[in-house]
């Protein structure tokens, strides 16, 4: 594969854990990549790897072999939330402050003028107005999730990486997010990796690329 300079891309990925006696090869060389503008939906059975390598292009594991590449970063941790936002499967709010607290940080930490109009903005685009000023242990999973990609939203970052990011949705919600996504990620030219296993993901990404036992087979 050839990497271009603006693309997000892992190349040749190797990655095994040691689970006692036994080593799980989690990836056996993954390359991927995704161009600025573009969704891409990394799809695969659960334990295929999608996690571990949504990982290494977030820079919070070392892959034992192969690279990644993130652009206008150094190192794929030391990228900011402007250059690469997350959706973490387990969502990733901070407890003692509001949703719109939670996404206001984001917001500031990019730069933003006025963080606090943003957040509610982006909060609006998600259908959690009314909950803004409720603390994440006060609302329920679903809308912890749309918090977080509330979160992503409001910074308008060169990629989004997102995990499993409708897994507590409708699928009418579902549809709403990704077209809301779509549409403002399509303006701001913002690359999207999307990890699912969900139909409305697939119809809504540019393209697919499927992952099986740590090998990519489509895409
Ligand atoms: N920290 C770890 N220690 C040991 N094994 C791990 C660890 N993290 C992941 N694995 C193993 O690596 C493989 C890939 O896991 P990974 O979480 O990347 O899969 P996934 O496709 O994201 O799954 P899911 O859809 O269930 O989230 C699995 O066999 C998993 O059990």
């Amino acid at each position: 594969m050839t990497t271009t300079t603006g693309t997000l891309s892992a190349t040749d990925v190797h990655k095994s854990y040691r689970r006692g006696r036994e080593q799980v090869h989690a990836l056996r060389g993954v390359s991927v990549e995704v161009r600025p503008g573009e969704v891409v939906a990394l799809l695969g059975r659960s334990g295929s790897g999608k996690t571990t390598l949504l990982n290494c292009l977030l820079g919070w594991e070392q892959p034992d072999a192969g690279s990644v590449h993130v652009p206008g970063a150094a190192r794929p941790d030391a990228a900011g939330w402007a250059t690469v936002a997350v959706v973490p499967q387990r969502f990733g709010l901070l407890d003692e402050l509001t949703l719109a607290d939670n996404v206001a940080m984001a917001a500031r930490l990019a730069g933003a003028a006025e963080p606090g109009p943003a957040a509610l903005a982006a909060l609006a685009a998600l259908r959690l107005e009314h909950l803004a000023g409720r603390m994440p242990d006060e609302v329920s999973l679903g809308e912890q999730q749309r918090t977080a990609i509330a979160r992503a939203l409001v910074v308008r970052p060169a990629f989004l990486i997102a995990d499993e990011p409708t897994g507590r949705l409708d699928e009418e919600l579902s549809t709403h997010v990704l077209t809301t996504l779509r549409e403002v990620y399509a303006a701001a030219g913002t690359g999207v990796l999307l990890a699912s296993h969900d139909p409305v993901v697939v119809a809504n990404a540019d393209r697919v690329v499927r992952l099986s036992d740590g090998q990519v087979i489509e895409g």
